[in-house]
């Protein structure tokens, strides 16, 4: 029998004990080990100026801030509504710990009808990082480029500053390969980056022989594995590249902010939130001027005389830029904004990555003993390794097409494995997926006597468009966010094609050997169905999506201010002097996580922001 009892009744001279518990305060010690970088809070008063303002310490604001402050006498003022990143940032397998936290802003989505009735009050978590690095320092840290047929679209559309060239440039500029193994196929070795600040690697798996299982069955249904998924263009299927070393997460504060902390010329404010754009507005000539700023209980204007970047993320650009009066104009009017730029496309054209869970059980295995998972725990205080060195969520992928000899891919799968009688399967499926308990409880159920391979498929290019709008003009209220999946009916059709490719796995040896079976997702409207029908899985789809978190495109680049809301050089529309460079500027969604083409943009902006003011960029 396993006794965890603390007080022992054997007797001792004390040694023992005393060893023992010697040994435990040494390895609780050495979490202090872990790298922290607190940043110091910078003297910024009323009315100050600088050079240049970025708004948001995220992905690409921290690009920004490095590679603009590379410029001496520029001086550059950060300003991020979060705090210092915790503890848990720097630790990859516990970005979900973070969730629902002071670290995430704690977004959801607004309940349209229509979707997500399987989910409480029809809406899903929506977590967005708050803090230095923003979302980088809560993502899973997967680093999926895009391919090339992503940014040819971003390029024929007008963005003439954006060719698939001018972008792969921007990625191996940011980037530090450093899978040895890997850098000896010349290919690999070629495609990416060696000297960039953002280290990409590859992480070691405890669930290798159960991540080889799956990687085995995708390629027995024709989604074959490959060495690289970047370097294939994203087809096929792989051990996909993470931005963590050494057991940390290499997070864009780590990569771009804490190198240059010394910079003279480089502030940073955290706990500030940006609440408007100060405009100034002489008819005709529309100019940023600076930025108001929440400051602890006071408001204060700070100042930029070249020009202000909002690089707020996806849901928080359109947001300030609609409480500064650019926006679509009914409803800026609704909430009693003044107009000073009718901008209709201010929150539109939002694009997102669902997720569909395919709940395939399997025979096995448990979950460790107590014992081992504590054991598990140890190996990362002593020498960042076992599970909590990797990324919590399966590091494979699958990225396939139902066309043929297709040279870019439609679908996408991650994976997600539970233990049998799974200890976590309860929080998941109710408190992050937010499933009622008529969908969670026979999942749950289920679980008791088998093992979870979840698939979790999404369509990579989706022709339904959610919008961000205000709920008030208060900018600590929440903005409402609509995705509205699959509310182009041409989303649920090809859904349903791409999860019955992805359920032939069901088929293949190793999911046989396992004694593999779709576990049915019970809800009333969906339970009349076919297992793994087409109908059954359009029900799915529209009853239980999920997000993989990867919104872009509520202020896309374009030539026209009436279809987009930033130029190719991301100049505001109808307003001098401001920019936004974020995920918010994408036109259309890449194939795949954005955190990586994001990096990019935020590299590309930087160069053209360099550019113009004739400065060369580094
Ligand atoms: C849970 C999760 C998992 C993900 N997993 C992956 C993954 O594995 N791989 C991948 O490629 N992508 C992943 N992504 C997506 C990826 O991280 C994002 O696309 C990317 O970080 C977006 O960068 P950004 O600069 O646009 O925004 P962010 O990184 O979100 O930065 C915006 C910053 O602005 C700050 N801010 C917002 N409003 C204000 C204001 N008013 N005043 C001051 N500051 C403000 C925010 O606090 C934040 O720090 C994930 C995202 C999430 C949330």
């Amino acid at each position: 029998m396993e006794c965890y009892n603390s007080s022992c009744l054997a007797p001792t001279t004390g040694t023992a004990p005393q060893t023992f518990a010697a040994a435990l305060q040494f390895f609780a010690a050495t979490q202090c080990l872990i790298p922290d970088n607190l940043i110091a809070d910078p003297e910024v008063n009323d009315f100050n100026t600088y050079d240049i303002i970025i708004v948001g310490a995220g992905t690409a604001g921290s690009v920004l801030a490095n590679r603009l402050s590379a410029i001496e006498e520029w001086n550059i003022l950060l300003i991020e509504a979060g705090d210092d990143e915790p503890v848990e940032a720097k630790i990859p397998g516990m970005d979900k710990g973070m969730f629902r936290s002071k670290y995430d802003w704690n977004y959801i989505t607004s309940n349209n009808g229509i979707s997500n009735a399987a989910n409480i009050n029809g809406s899903i978590n929506w977590p967005r990082g708050k803090m230095i690095g923003g979302s980088s320092n809560i993502n899973a840290m997967i680093y999926i480029q895009g391919s090339d047929q992503d940014f040819q679209t971003w390029y024929d559309a007008g963005n003439e500053e954006w060719s698939v060239k001018e972008i792969r440039r921007c990625f191996k500029k940011a980037e530090s390969f450093q899978d040895q193994k890997l850098l000896k196929n010349r290919r690999i070795a070629r495609h990416y980056g060696s000297d960039g600040p953002l280290v990409v690697n590859t992480c070691n798996s405890t669930l290798r022989n159960i991540t080889d299982r799956v990687l085995a069955a995708w390629d027995d249904i024709g989604i074959r594995n490959v060495d690289d998924l970047n370097v294939a263009n994203l087809m096929g299927s792989g051990i996909t590249r993470v931005t963590t070393a050494n057991g940390v997460r290499q997070s864009h504060s780590r990569a771009y902010l804490y190198p240059i902390l010394e910079r003279k010329n480089l502030k940073i404010m955290k706990n500030c939130l940006v609440t408007k754009i100060l405009i100034d507005d002489n008819g005709d000539i529309k100019e940023a001027r600076g930025v108001e700023v929440q400051h602890g209980s006071d408001s204060i204007k700070i100042y930029a005389s070249k020009e202000v970047i909002i690089s707020a993320g996806a849901i928080n650009s359109p947001q300030i830029l609609m409480l500064s009066g650019i926006g679509p104009k009914e409803h800026l009017i609704s909430k009693n904004i003044s107009v000073i730029v009718d901008s209709p496309m201010v929150g539109k054209n939002l694009q997102d990555h669902c997720i569909i869970p395919v709940t395939i059980f399997s025979d096995g295995p448990s979950e460790p003993s107590k014992a081992d998972k504590q054991f598990d725990t140890m190996k990362y205080l002593y020498n960042r390794t076992g599970s909590l060195a990797q990324i919590s969520i399966g590091d494979i992928l699958a990225f396939y097409s139902a066309r043929r000899n297709a040279k870019s891919p439609d679908y996408q799968s991650h994976f997600s494995f539970m233990w049998k009688n799974s200890s976590t399967i309860t929080e998941a499926l109710t408190r992050r997926f937010r499933y009622k308990d008529e969908v969670a409880n026979p999942l749950i159920r289920l679980n008791k006597e088998h093992a979870l391979y979840m698939l979790l498929f999404n369509v990579l290019h989706p022709h339904s468009k959610g919008n961000i709008s205000l709920s008030t003009n208060d900018p600590n209220d929440h903005p409402l966010i609509y995705p509205n999946y699959f509310s182009d009916p041409r989303d649920l059709e090809s859904a349903a094609t791409g999860l019955r490719i992805l359920t032939q796995v069901l088929k293949t040896r190793p999911f046989r050997e396992v004694g593999a079976f779709l576990g049915r997702m019970e809800w009333p409207a969906c339970d009349g169905f076919e297992l793994n029908s087409r109908e059954y899985w359009k029900c799915v789809c529209l009853n239980m999506v999920l997000t993989v978190y990867h919104p872009v495109g509520t202020c896309m680049m374009g030539k026209d201010p009436q279809t987009s809301v930033v130029s190719s050089r991301l100049k505001v529309h109808g307003v001098d002097s401001l920019r936004v460079i974020d995920a918010s500027i994408i036109p259309n969604i890449t194939s795949g996580n954005t955190n990586a083409p994001v990096t990019a943009v935020g590299e590309r902006g930087a160069e053209l922001v360099l550019e113009d003011y004739n400065q060369v960029s580094s």
